[in-house]
């Protein structure tokens, strides 16, 4: 008989979100997300990060001081990394982020051809860029769910 206890679509792919936002050197938000196709497969994986070339060690993780100084200038969000390091076209596909993407990154989304957002947090509610990053899914067609995430636990 088979096991009853193994993980859902869901989690499945939320965990790989989850795993790939633990390479996140951001000290605040670490984010992930995994985009998914309409047959189930994993064609791309990002989280937050400095674009490729520049020193980790050698930026300002801050949130606050002079917007030079901070990491908003710099960064890359982990679903526009997701979406370069993508392998094939995205039109259809699933997007699971552990956290709601900004006006920016559902721009991408919606340009790509994503049709659906699968999301745990939302802690930026109501702020001006979310509720932008709202109207453009909505206009765009573009359907959301949000989950919870269960615990995954890795047995040796
Ligand atoms: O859509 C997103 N994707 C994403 O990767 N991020 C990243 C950028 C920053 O490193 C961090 C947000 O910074 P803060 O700590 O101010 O919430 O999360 C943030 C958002 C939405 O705010
Ligand atoms: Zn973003």
């Amino acid at each position: 008989m088979k096991r009853k206890d193994y993980i859902s679509w869901d989690t499945y792919f939320m965990g790989v979100a989850k795993l790939s936002a633990l390479r996140s050197k951001d000290p605040s938000t670490q984010v992930g997300a995994c985009i998914v196709n309409e047959e189930k497969r994993i064609v791309g994986i990002g989280y937050n990060g400095l674009p490729k070339g520049l020193d980790d060690s050698s930026f300002a993780w801050e949130k606050e001081g002079s917007f030079l100084e901070t990491k908003y200038p710099y960064v890359v969000h982990a679903e526009a990394n997701a979406i370069l390091n993508s392998t094939q076209n995205l039109k259809g596909s699933t997007i699971y982020v552990t956290l709601f993407p900004c006006n920016e990154c559902m721009k991408l989304i919606a340009q790509s051809g994503i049709k659906e957002i699968v999301y745990v947090s939302n802690k930026d509610e109501g702020k001006d860029f979310n509720v932008a990053s709202f109207k453009i899914m909505e206009a765009a067609g573009i359907k959301y769910r949000q989950i919870k995430m269960e615990e995954i636990t890795l047995n040796e």
